[in-house]
């Protein structure tokens, strides 16, 4: 970036991101001193399964909303218009299957682990595959989801890039290894809360910038960024009804239906019927986090449709689009910016958060105990806590290696995470609507879904490669970002990593 048009952070940004920290602390801290004070796996792992269905959903929508949805889907609308608000129809099956399929089987089984069903349905060498694949899907996506928040703040306001990775980790794994799952749902709504009134401030604001609604209006469609609904039925065409409201629903089935950090949410609610509604009251929440989305990438569209700072080159990756217009046209609002930046870092901390405790879980649940049959719950408590804080240092390292890489690998990381997901969609599909299946077909599916996964993921990646390492002039980190649209495109292709692994796990 040009150093005359790098912006500054006000000190009252910067205090409204150090309460955010401040909060979620407490909220963890809270949980870890109250009730009997997280004595028993079930309270540990499970909030004591005492949820109910608000807390629930807002929990679940933060788990899966990063900041690369926060940040990539309003640049995503501001380069190719509203035809990804098409994903919004996927949401009414990838919901609806979940809640009626999915629940009721893992719910009545009484499990931890979602994994633990594989091992009933078929063995237990299906059930390690799982949970290995799991870890690993995890591990690289939660690198992803704390790097790439503190990479674009470090670009677009030169922030200190180590100085938030470290404060959010290090926050984030402490009051999750203290608090546990209940912590870790309330600190999701409270964050969800952040998320939204952020988004929200920006929106209002940045239309009064802008001109006003009916000169955004106008501009949007001057610029053609109002897509109608395009039905090409070509599968390779980016970005189509077809691929995102089918490929959508395999995204969805893959993260609402069988993912441990969302199951594990539903195993924690009080009745089953309380995690049903939960899942259909993800539906509004989604609706109102992908408007929100879209509609702040029209808005950036009005403001910079005659002089994008992108052919200006006052920023490197579309993924600083966000911070770029909210440094730049809301600067004068005190606290906005920073209101923003604890919007961007809350999807960031609710979906690290989760992703500790779920792998503390599975590796607790699947990996330990059933070596030690007599382990004693307080024991038992004890190691999951001492878990969850090594997977927040696991978290720490892999955001490391990430930056090592030059942050070149983020796209490739968030294909491979997507296209992990669809073998274990498979195999849970398998286990489900196949009842003459067995252990053999299913080891040899998944595995088999998941040397495809990285074939079609590997090649996809090598060849975006020189898009991706493209030199921008003038920029500051000399990081090579991926751009938000290589990371939607790489949504993209995980959509269809998806409907090949399952097919193939499937056969
Ligand atoms: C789950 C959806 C599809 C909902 O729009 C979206 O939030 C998404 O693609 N999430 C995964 C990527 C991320 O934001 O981390
Ligand atoms: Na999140």
């Amino acid at each position: 970036m040009d150093v005359t048009e790098q912006k500054y952070f006000s000190t009252i940004d910067f205090v409204l991101f150090v309460l955010l920290l401040v909060a979620s602390m407490a909220i963890g801290l809270y949980y870890a001193l109250s009730g009997r004070q997280q004595r028993t796996t079930r309270e540990f792992l499970l909030a004591d399964q005492s949820m109910k269905c608000l807390p629930l959903s807002l929990s679940l929508m933060a788990t899966f909303q990063s900041a690369v949805a926060i940040v990539g889907t309003p640049a995503e609308v501001f380069t190719n218009g509203t035809q990804y608000w098409f994903i919004g129809c996927s949401y009414i099956l990838g919901l609806l299957i979940p809640a009626h399929i999915f629940i009721p089987v893992f719910y009545r089984l009484h499990l931890t682990s979602a994994y633990q069903y594989l091992e009933l349905r078929f063995c237990k060498a299906v059930r390690i595959c799982g949970t290995i694949t799991f870890i690993f899907q995890m591990i690289i996506y939660m690198g992803v989801g704390i790097y790439t928040p503190a990479l674009a703040l470090n670009a677009v306001t030169g922030f200190h890039l180590w100085g938030a990775v470290l404060a959010t980790g290090l926050v984030c794994t402490i009051y999750t290894a203290l608090g546990g799952l209940k912590a870790v749902i309330w600190t999701d709504v409270f964050q969800t809360v952040v998320m939204f009134a952020g988004q929200l401030a920006v929106i209002i604001v940045g239309v009064q910038q802008a001109g006003g609604l009916s000169h955004i209006w106008r501009k949007v469609i001057e610029g053609n960024r109002i897509s109608g609904i395009d039905l090409n039925p070509d599968p390779t065409v980016r970005h189509t009804f077809w691929t995102l409201a089918l490929g959508g629903v395999f995204l969805m089935l893959s993260l609402y239906g069988v993912n441990q950090t969302q199951v594990q949410r539903y195993l924690s609610s009080r009745t089953e019927k309380e995690a049903v509604m939960s899942c259909y009251m993800v539906f509004p929440c989604l609706q109102i986090a992908l408007g929100l989305s879209c509609v702040m990438g029209l808005v950036m569209f009005a403001c910079y449709s005659d002089n994008s700072p992108l052919d200006n080159q006052y920023i490197t990756s579309k993924d600083q689009m966000v911070l770029y217009f909210i440094m730049d046209m809301l600067q004068d609002f005190s606290g906005l910016p920073g209101l923003f930046v604890a919007c961007l870092f809350s999807a960031s901390l609710s979906t690290i958060s989760s992703a500790f405790s779920s792998l503390a879980t599975v590796t607790m649940e699947d990996l330990i105990k059933p070596h030690y049959p007599s382990m004693v719950e307080t024991r038992a408590t004890l190691l999951s806590k001492i878990l969850t804080f090594a997977y927040g240092l696991v978290c720490l390292v892999m955001a490391y290696v990430i930056h090592l890489m030059n942050g070149s690998v983020l796209q490739a990381a968030l294909s491979i995470f997507g296209m992990v997901g669809g073998p274990l969609l498979g195999v849970f599909c398998l286990g489900i609507f196949f009842p003459l299946a067995n252990s053999t077909g299913a080891v040899t599916g998944l595995v088999a879904g998941l040397v495809l996964a990285f074939w079609v993921g590997i090649g996809g990646f090598v060849t975006q490669i020189p898009s991706i390492t493209t030199v921008r002039p003038n920029n500051s980190s000399n990081l090579p970002v991926p751009t938000a649209e290589q990371q939607l495109g790489s949504k993209l292709l995980t959509l269809r990593g998806f409907i090949t692994g399952v097919v193939l796990t499937e056969t």
